[in-house]
């Protein structure tokens, strides 16, 4: 059996969809503080529940033969942890660091976490690589390194072994169209652009136009979320297969859109046109964020089969199909 933190939300909804349809068993636990039980799998066990209650954990680590983790559950916008910097701190390194206490307690030894881009800051490399300096400029990018740096000591210490997949910006939908990206508020881009479209926002804010890119707008590497589950399910393979590791993969595209080139291509799909309001730069923001993801193409043998057309095509089926959501 595979628990899955946060498999309520959006990223851990479309692992958990597949890993059940590759033949896993799968226990999701998840508060609903930002995910919805219905973009959970139906064939998966929910227990709602959070990761800081060690009686929870402890109680599903005895009760099912949990075999390996996967931790999506976190607060994950860049504004909010900048706003509201000790809910970062509380939920994504205060309850992460409990849920591996009661791991390495319980003798479950492998663990597959949810790190992010924004542990890099703002580099001076075009193309970012796993082995930059990390100097996160916000304190949801520091939360996750420091997840990352308590997983790399418990490895020394314990016999617990974990691969950090670092991924860019998760884009697109489940190519049925059943689940797909919903947070309220939403504050991501193709989201946001996609309402507008569809006429729920008045207009679409793009928040800053003087950064030194080339149109002025943030670049961003979109990463489909179809891609990023076919690498979790890979790294699950890997790390059940070998005695004890600790690795740490970039997952992108390695091609940057600037939020101009986002509105163009979602224009483009939706043959509509947006109404565009520049706002102040959001704090916290880096201008530039292009991975390379060659470590986990030569070591899991991933590649990524989306492109951004793709992602914005599969969020469009998602908001046609579910105008408000999972309501
Ligand atoms: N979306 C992205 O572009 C992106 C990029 C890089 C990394 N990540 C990471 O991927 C993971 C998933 O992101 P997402 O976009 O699916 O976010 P999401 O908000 O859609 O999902 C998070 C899920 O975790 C649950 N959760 C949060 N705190 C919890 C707690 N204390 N106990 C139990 N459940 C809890 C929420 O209810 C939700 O279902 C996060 O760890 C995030 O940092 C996301
Ligand atoms: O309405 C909007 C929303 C976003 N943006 C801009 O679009 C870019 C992308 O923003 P967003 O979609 O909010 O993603 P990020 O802030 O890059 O953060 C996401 O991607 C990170 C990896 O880069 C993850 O770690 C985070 O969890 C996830 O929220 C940024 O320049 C934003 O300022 C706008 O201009 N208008």
């Amino acid at each position: 059996m595979i628990l899955v933190t946060g498999g309520a939300g959006y990223i851990g909804s479309h692992v958990t969809r597949e890993l059940i349809n590759q033949g896993y068993e799968v226990i999701v636990l998840d508060n609903l503080s930002t995910g919805h039980q219905s973009a959970i799998d139906r064939r998966a066990v929910f227990k709602l529940g959070d990761i800081g209650d060690r009686q929870t954990l402890d109680d599903l680590f005895n009760q099912y033969d949990i075999k390996a983790v996967m931790h999506f559950a976190a607060n994950c916008l860049v504004g909010e942890s900048v706003q509201n910097p000790l809910k970062y701190y509380d939920n994504n390194v205060g309850k992460t660091t409990r849920l591996i206490q009661s791991m390495v307690e319980n003798n479950v030894k492998k663990l597959i976490f949810s790190s992010t881009c924004a542990i890099y800051g703002n580099p001076e490399q075009d193309i970012i690589t796993e082995q930059i300096p990390k100097k996160p400029i916000n304190p949801y990018g520091r939360s996750k390194l420091m997840i990352e740096t308590i997983l790399s000591d418990t490895l020394k210490s314990d016999e617990l072994s974990y691969i950090s997949l670092r991924y860019f910006n998760a884009a697109g939908a489940y190519p049925s169209g059943e689940i797909g990206e919903d947070h309220d508020p939403e504050t991501h881009l193709i989201p946001n652009i996609l309402k507008h479209l569809q006429g729920a926002v008045e207009n679409i804010e793009v928040f800053g136009n003087d950064y030194d890119t080339p149109d002025g707008t943030c670049i961003r590497d979109y990463i489909h979320v179809q891609d990023l589950t076919n690498a979790h399910i890979l790294a699950l393979k890997h790390l059940l297969s070998q005695p004890k590791i600790g690795f740490q993969y970039n997952l992108g595209n390695g091609k940057g859109y600037s939020v101009k080139e986002v509105i163009g291509e979602c224009e483009r799909i939706t043959n509509k046109k947006a109404k565009v309001r520049y706002a102040p730069r959001r704090p916290g923001d880096p201008p530039v964020l292009v991975a390379s993801s060659s470590k986990i193409k030569n070591e899991l043998g991933w590649f990524p089969v989306y492109t951004l057309t793709d992602s914005v095509r599969s969020a469009w089926q998602w908001h046609i199909k579910h105008p408000h959501g999972y309501q």
